[in-house]
């Protein structure tokens, strides 16, 4: 493939760095940190030759038992099921209230109809379009639960329904039962994100929301780029965005380790200028992103069905070109000088590639499912009288009113588990799991020391079928059932 972008031999070194795996020593370290903040004594994390890092339990586990509940390092919704869902824009968790979460949807439903004229934006065939993120999901109830796209017509509410339901005026039935946190807009005002707390707007502030925010702190020229950038992403990859969360915080992360150097230098030598670039630091910055296993995006991306195998090359260019595309809009944005190998764009393909490879579907169940579903169980009279209200805003929302929260997002340590076709854990959200962090949970008992896996792909294909899908993931699969069926 010919190189779109050069790297120059200086930044080529840095590269390098940036790319190189992990020493044992910093990945003991590393999980070391992940597992004491999180208080997780439970699993391990132990690398092999064969199959790099892997998940080991450090404790028996019985059938159905969590074995991980794990925060994502970086996530986002899914920019075409925004307005579907009104969530925290840093845990995931709805927010506002049953009222807030119907109104908001009808008006921007209404909204989205009128701008589109009637383009059904569903049946985009652009094979470059939010290709497929790692899946290990799709079998999960939670993702089942979810629909999308309604056949059904919609019947509209009479004139000042959806105003009232947003505005607080209109109180359902029962809703009191579903309350769910009052939503906080971004102090900084860009109307873009919303929290269920204070400690959530804060957290993606400081994590990488600074640097992304078109709100009032940010100066006009990078906020237009910064709407460049979401417009972008929105009409190609939602990937995109993801990678400029990933970038954002390692920047933020590096000025914060800068600063701390700086004040620890000046304690001794009130003299020092310490005020240049610092490498070491920017790889310090950079440690979580390094740990995730990578290869470049354009060279892992699954080719899509419909993309004959003789077109493979011109496919792979097209994916690097969009990508480079995405990384110029983003550099005119929050480009850093002290940051500058982190917008070349062998890193952004490689992290773009790591989420390709490792990310899980966030799915986060609808509250107004659960709503509608407590009226639907109601016993006459109360019922009745109850549906009297419901009915017609079930007739508006359609037969989608359940959509859950959908999204992709990387994970720490459910990102270092492994591929099995016989696997003994699942991602699987349970009825309490009401936020963004993956929930692992076992499927049959784990004995203390044995790999805890997964299946990144749907276990009961044949045998030829799975071999082919994690082909894409650069492996062949030597579990017992593959092992076994291939004889
Ligand atoms: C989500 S990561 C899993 C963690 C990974 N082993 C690491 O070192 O970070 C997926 C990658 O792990 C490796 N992998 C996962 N399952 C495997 C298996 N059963 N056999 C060989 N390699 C596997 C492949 O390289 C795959 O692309």
């Amino acid at each position: 493939m010919e190189p779109i972008c050069p790297i120059t031999s200086t930044s080529a070194n840095e590269i390098s760095a940036l790319l190189s795996p992990p020493s044992p020593h910093q990945l003991q370290e590393y999980y070391h940190n992940v597992f004491s903040t999180r208080h997780c004594s439970d699993i391990t994390i132990k690398q092999d030759d064969n199959s790099g890092k892997g998940v080991y339990a450090a404790i028996d586990f019985k059938e159905g038992e969590l074995v991980l509940k794990d925060q994502m390092l970086v996530g986002t919704q899914h920019s075409s099921l925004q307005i579907d869902c009104f969530v925290c824009s840093f845990c995931f968790r709805f927010i506002g209230s049953i009222e807030t979460q119907i109104g908001r949807r009808l008006y921007l439903n209404e909204l989205r109809a009128n701008e589109s004229h009637g383009c059904d934006e569903g049946s985009s065939s652009n094979s470059l379009r939010n290709c497929d993120e790692m899946d290990s999901t799709d079998e999960d109830e939670s993702t089942m639960r979810c629909s999308s796209g309604s056949s059904k017509t919609k019947v509209p509410l009479p004139d000042g329904v959806v105003e009232s339901l947003m505005n607080g005026q209109l109180r359902l039935p029962c809703t009191e039962k579903f309350s769910l946190p009052p939503s906080v807009p971004c102090p900084s005002g860009c109307g873009e994100a919303y929290y269920c707390s204070m400690s959530c707007a804060e957290a993606d502030w400081e994590s990488s929301h600074s640097l992304l925010c078109t709100g009032e702190s940010s100066n006009p020229r990078r906020r237009e780029a910064l709407l460049n950038f979401m417009k972008h992403s929105n009409e190609t990859n939602d990937i995109f965005l993801l990678a400029a969360k990933a970038i954002s915080s390692t920047i933020l992360r590096y000025h914060k380790l800068k600063a701390n150097s700086l004040a620890e230098k000046g304690k001794y030598d009130a003299s020092c200028v310490f005020d240049h670039y610092n490498f070491s630091l920017l790889l310090e910055a950079w440690r979580p992103i390094s740990m995730g296993y990578k290869k470049r995006w354009w060279d892992c991306v699954a080719l899509p069905d419909d993309i004959d195998s003789s077109d493979e090359a011109s496919f792979r260019m097209q994916i690097k070109e969009l990508a480079f595309e995405s990384l110029q809009i983003l550099k005119t944005a929050i480009f850093d000088k002290e940051c500058e190998p982190l917008f070349s764009l062998e890193i952004y393909g490689h992290i773009i590639g790591m989420f390709e490879l490792n990310n899980l579907d966030l799915v986060v169940a609808s509250p107004v499912e659960d709503y509608f579903l407590y009226i639907d169980d109601m016993m006459n009279p109360d019922k009745e009288e109850a549906e009297k209200i419901t009915q017609p805003i079930l007739d508006a929302l359609g037969e989608d009113y359940s959509i859950c929260c959908q999204g992709t997002a990387f994970f720490p340590l459910q990102s270092c588990m492994n591929h099995s076709c016989c696997p003994n854990a699942k991602a699987f959200k349970r009825d309490e799991d009401r936020d963004g962090q993956a929930t692992i949970i076992a499927l049959r008992p784990i004995s203390k020391g044995e790999e805890i896996t997964i299946s990144y792909v749907d276990e009961d294909l044949p045998f030829e079928e799975r071999q082919a899908s994690l082909a894409d993931y650069g492996f062949r699969c030597r579990c017992p059932k593959c092992i076994e069926e291939e004889t």
